[in-house]
C-alpha cells in the first residue's frame, strides 16, 4: 500500500533521482518540416553536420520511439501534441510568434499570423519555421520590407528532436535551459511554455533555473546536466554551459535540499564534446560508459556544497578539486565500473564517439538503447552484461546527437 502511494506521488512529480531507473514516461519530438529547411548553406548555423533525408529520419525516429514503448512500456509524449494544447491560449501563442519574428524584424505581422493560421498550423510554424513567400500566399498584400521571398520570417528548429537539451530534470526540480546557440533558443521557450502551462504538468514544476528576475540568464543546456546519485548532480562547463549558470543552478539545487553536492566538470570547448553527455552516460548504479580521451583530458573539476542559509540568504561553498572525471565519478558511485566506447580501441573509439557512442539511453538498469552503427561499443556493452537494443542511425546521427540526446525522461521508477 505504501508502495502504491509512493508510486502515485512519484509518477509525474517532474524530478528524477537517477539516469537509469525503469522508464515510465518520456517526451520526444518526431522530426518534421524543420528538417527539410536545412541546406548546405544554413546547416552550420543550425548545428547540423549534413542535410538529412526527412522520410528516412522519421522512420528511424519512429523505430526509436516504438522500441521505447515496446521494451519499457513507458508512455511517450509527443512535443507537438503538448504544444498545440498550450497554444490554445491565444495570448501565449501571440507572445511566442512575436518573439520568433524578432530576428527577421517582422514582429508587426504577429497578429496577422495568429489570425490567419490555425493553432495546429501555428505550432508547425513555431517548430518548422515560415518563409516570406509562404506568408505572402496567406497575406497577399504583405509588407516584408527589403526581406527576400526565400528568407525566413520565422527560423526553423531542426534540433528539436534533441529533446534532452531544452531542459533538465534533477532530484530537486526542473532546470529550464537558456540555449547558447541562436539556432536553438526558441526550443527552450517552447518547453518552458509547455511545462509551466499544460494542465498535466504545471502543478508539479519546481523551477530550479533560471533564477527569478534574470532576464538574460547565462547559458545552460540539458545535455550538460547528469544525475550521479540521489544526492549529486554533475554539470558540464562546456561549449554550451556557462560557469555562472552552474553557480546559480547549484545554489538553487542545494537550497532546495534534495541535492547535497553539485560537481562542475570543465570540458574542452570542442564540437564533439559539446555537452557532458557526449562524453559519458550512467547505465546502472555502478556502471558508466565513457569516451576515454575525454576522461583523460578533464582535470578541472569543482564541488559545490551548501554552507548555510541565513536570513533567507543561501550561501554555498566552491571547492576546486582538479580531479579527473573518473575520480569525481568514483566519489559518488561506489564500486564504479567504467566501460570505454569501442572498449577503448583507439581505431574505433574516436569514430564511435563522433556518432555519440557514449550517449546511450537507459530504459532501466543495464538496459540501453544505442545506435546500431556503434558496433564496437555495443559489443563491449554486451560483454559487460548490458542489454543493448539497437536503432537505425544513418540519418538521426547527422545532427550529432545520440539516443540520450533525443529523449527527455519525465518519470522513472525510483532507485
Ligand atoms: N545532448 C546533446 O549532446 N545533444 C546533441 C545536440 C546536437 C545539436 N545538433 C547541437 O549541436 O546542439
Amino acid at each position: 500500500m505504501v508502495k502504491l502511494d509512493e508510486e502515485a506521488y512519484t509518477y509525474m512529480n517532474l524530478r528524477l533521482n537517477s539516469e537509469f531507473g525503469t522508464l515510465r514516461a518520456v517526451l520526444m519530438h518526431r522530426p518534421g518540416k524543420e528538417i527539410d529547411r536545412l541546406t548546405p548553406y544554413n546547416k552550420e548555423f543550425l548545428l547540423f553536420e549534413d542535410v538529412p533525408y526527412l522520410d528516412a529520419l522519421q522512420r528511424e525516429h519512429d523505430a526509436f520511439s516504438n522500441l521505447i514503448k515496446d521494451a519499457s512500456g513507458a508512455k511517450v509524449y509527443q512535443l507537438r501534441e503538448l504544444l498545440i494544447r498550450v497554444l490554445y491560449d491565444e495570448k501565449m501563442l501571440l507572445g511566442l510568434i512575436r518573439d520568433s519574428l524578432k530576428r527577421s524584424g517582422l514582429t508587426h505581422l504577429a497578429e496577422d499570423i495568429v489570425e490567419r493560421y490555425s493553432t495546429a498550423e501555428c505550432a508547425g510554424i513555431l517548430t518548422g519555421g515560415l518563409k516570406v513567400h509562404e506568408l505572402k500566399r496567406k497575406i497577399p498584400n504583405l509588407d516584408a520590407g527589403e526581406i527576400m521571398d526565400f528568407a525566413f520570417a520565422i527560423a526553423p528548429c531542426p534540433n528539436l528532436y534533441f529533446q534532452r537539451d531544452p531542459m533538465a530534470l534533477t532530484p530537486g526540480g526542473i532546470v529550464f535551459s537558456s540555449m547558447k546557440m541562436e539556432g536553438r533558443q526558441r526550443e527552450a521557450d517552447l518547453l518552458r511554455t509547455i511545462f509551466e502551462n499544460h494542465p498535466e504538468f504545471k502543478d508539479n514544476v519546481n523551477k530550479i533555473y533560471p533564477v527569478n528576475g534574470h532576464d538574460n540568464p547565462p547559458s545552460i543546456e540539458g545535455g550538460d546536466v547528469i544525475v550521479l546519485s540521489h544526492e549529486a548532480v554533475a554539470i558540464g562547463n562546456s561549449e554550451r554551459t556557462d560557469e555562472k549558470a552552474i553557480y546559480h543552478a547549484a545554489k538553487a539545487l542545494l537550497a532546495e535540499g534534495s541535492v547535497q553536492r553539485v560537481y562542475e566538470v570543465h570540458l574542452p570547448k570542442k564540437r564533439q564534446y559539446m555537452h557532458l553527455d557526449t562524453v559519458f552516460t550512467v547505465l546502472d548504479e555502478n556502471l558508466v560508459l565513457t569516451y576515454p580521451d575525454a576522461m583523460n583530458s578533464v582535470f578541472q573539476t569543482s564541488l559545490y556544497t551548501l554552507k548555510e542559509i541565513k536570513d533567507d540568504k543561501v550561501h554555498i561553498r566552491r571547492e576546486v578539486l582538479n580531479e579527473s572525471l573518473v575520480k569525481v565519478l568514483e566519489r559518488e558511485i561506489p564500486h564504479l565500473e567504467v566501460l570505454a566506447t569501442a572498449d577503448g580501441n583507439p581505431d574505433y573509439s574516436m569514430r564511435e564517439q563522433w556518432f555519440d557512442g557514449a550517449n546511450v539511453f537507459a530504459i532501466g538498469p543495464r538496459r540501453v538503447i544505442s545506435y546500431n552503427r556503434n558496433v564496437h561499443t555495443n559489443r563491449a556493452l554486451r560483454e559487460m552484461g548490458v542489454e543493448v537494443l539497437e536503432i537505425p542511425s544513418s540519418e538521426l546521427s547527422r545532427g550529432l546527437g545520440g539516443p540520450r540526446c533525443m529523449t527527455m525522461p519525465l518519470s522513472r521508477a525510483r532507485v
